[in-house]
């Protein structure tokens, strides 16, 4: 017997397809309707007949197949009301033999109600499957090396020598530069070249923890230290790390009291947990990063002067992506090599007046804006050539190259409904909504959220402590 479904007839396979619940649609690459199963179309209202070959968008209420198929990117479990109802999509890129072809979707659950049920069945699976993808995250974010740190100018070669040559040393190493420069992979970089490498990298962004948490996220806690701890406690950044690196994302964040403590492991290179009697011994060698000017926050009294220098030992500055003469050409292939795996897109390329337009440009937001421009372009490009078309508005427009300020229907605000008020105080509005709406439509996921506001993590962060979100 054959080992797949050509066992099956094929006139048996539509009617197993509708016996599973399911409701699927196949659309090619252009979001035309290629095989739609008789229960759709049913609960559409319409036939089998009238749907095959027409877009999808015309066939389907809210239908987002055709940017799937575009995109490459799947969309689980998102609400698309149809019919009055709210359905639970599934729409997932069809690929053939490593090429884009299309998309495939389901919908399911008539009603919340068995949606809830659902819900709650598989709530613990979806917990243990985030724990392990973070997990999973953090592993593969560490895995960078001095080689992928993309970039031939002057400037940035000596800053990558400066790196390497010190990666094999035990001392602290303090990363300076702008949001979105690399810090991170620096960090990275630095601790896989080191005799460290075979131990953990752990990252933890200061800014992104609540002053609250950060205490027991860095020293971990004993049992019954408060409660709703952990029965057993919990291990800290710096127990995790040990024999490796901890890399302290954003310390000029930093709150003064967290300040004292991390002097004194740094110092006695031993630390307290949060409720604990006994002190826990740690070798782990500290990395910090920050876009703030710590030697101003010394003289304003903000950062403790003793930590400074006791962080400051190997200072590296990164420079901004605008002062690396010919870089961003050869970033943007870089980055255009990684986007075209993610999204399933090979060969594309940049037109002559892109690459110019490019190195015009004065990248506030570094190499994540630059990032986030090219995969806005890959997301409305057919072909494989990006040209000035495919650029958003702000960097189209030469007059207003460095003005990266995007305002579509999605952010507009009714004017006639803000009161007369300090223009601080109106800005501050547009920006919290701003940000809520990102977040929703990030479904919750912050990094996407500020991925969408087109914003480093780190801003993003900062604004949702300052408007109270959380
Ligand atoms: N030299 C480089 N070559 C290629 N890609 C890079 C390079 N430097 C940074 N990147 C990419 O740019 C993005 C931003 O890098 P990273 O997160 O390390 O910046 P950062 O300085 O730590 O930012 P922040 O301060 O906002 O946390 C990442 O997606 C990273 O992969």
């Amino acid at each position: 017997m054959k080992l797949g479904i050509e066992n099956i007839p094929h006139h048996w396979i539509e009617e197993i397809v509708n016996l599973a619940g399911e409701r699927i649609v196949v659309v090619d690459r252009e979001g035309v309707v290629l095989y739609i199963n008789s229960a759709y179309c049913e609960f559409l209202g319409t036939t089998v007949e009238n749907a095959i070959g027409r877009p999808v968008q015309d066939v389907i209420e809210n239908s987002r197949m055709h940017i799937v198929a575009k995109t490459g990117q799947e969309e689980l479990a998102s609400l698309q009301p149809i019919n009055g109802s709210e359905m639970i999509a599934n729409r997932y890129p069809l690929i053939i033999n490593g090429e884009l072809v299309g998309a495939v979707g389901t919908v399911m659950f008539r009603n919340p109600e068995d949606w809830l049920s659902y819900k709650n069945k598989i709530q613990h699976l979806v917990e243990e499957l985030n724990y392990y993808k973070t997990k999973a995250e953090r592993n593969s974010k560490s895995k960078y090396y001095f080689s992928h740190l993309v970039g031939d100018s002057p400037s940035f070669t000596a800053v990558r020598k400066l790196a390497e040559r010190v990666s094999s040393s035990q001392s602290a190493v303090l990363l300076l530069g702008e949001s979105g420069t690399g810090k991170e992979l620096f960090a990275s970089a630095i601790h896989n070249n080191s005799t460290r490498a075979s131990f953990p990298f752990v990252p933890i962004n200061c800014a992104s923890i609540p002053e609250h948490l950060l205490e027991s996220e860095l020293f971990g806690y004993d049992e019954g230290a408060f409660t709703g701890a952990k029965k057993g406690g919990k291990k800290g950044h710096f127990q995790l790390a040990n024999r490796g690196t901890i890399f302290l994302d954003e310390i000029g964040d930093m709150p003064l009291a967290m300040q004292s403590k991390l002097l004194r492991v740094l110092q006695e290179r031993e630390f307290l947990p949060v409720g604990g009697q006994k002190s826990i011994a740690v070798d782990v060698r500290i990395i910090a990063a920050t876009h703030r000017n710590l030697e101003k926050m010394v003289e304003e009294g903000t950062f403790r002067q003793d930590l400074y220098y006791r962080l400051n030992v190997i200072k590296i500055e990164i420079p901004p992506l605008r002062d690396r003469n010919g870089d961003v050409e050869l970033i943007a292939i870089n980055l255009l090599e990684k986007l075209g795996r993610k999204f399933y897109r090979k060969g594309i390329k940049l037109s002559a007046e892109v690459v110019e337009r490019l190195n015009q440009h004065k990248w506030q937001g570094n190499i994540r804006e630059l990032e986030n421009v090219l995969e806005r372009s890959i997301n409305v490009l057919d072909g494989k050539i990006i040209e000035l078309a495919h650029l958003p508005l702000y960097l189209r427009d030469q007059e207003t190259v460095n003005i990266p300020v995007k305002i579509d229907e999605r952010e507009s605000v009714n004017v006639a409904d803000i009161p007369v008020q300090p223009l601080k105080e109106t800005l501050a509005q547009v920006e919290k909504k701003a940000i809520l709406n990102a977040l929703s439509a990030a479904n919750g996921n912050k990094q996407e959220a500020a991925k969408l506001l087109e914003i480093g993590k780190t801003r993003f962060y900062e604004k949702c402590k300052l408007y109270n979100i959380h």
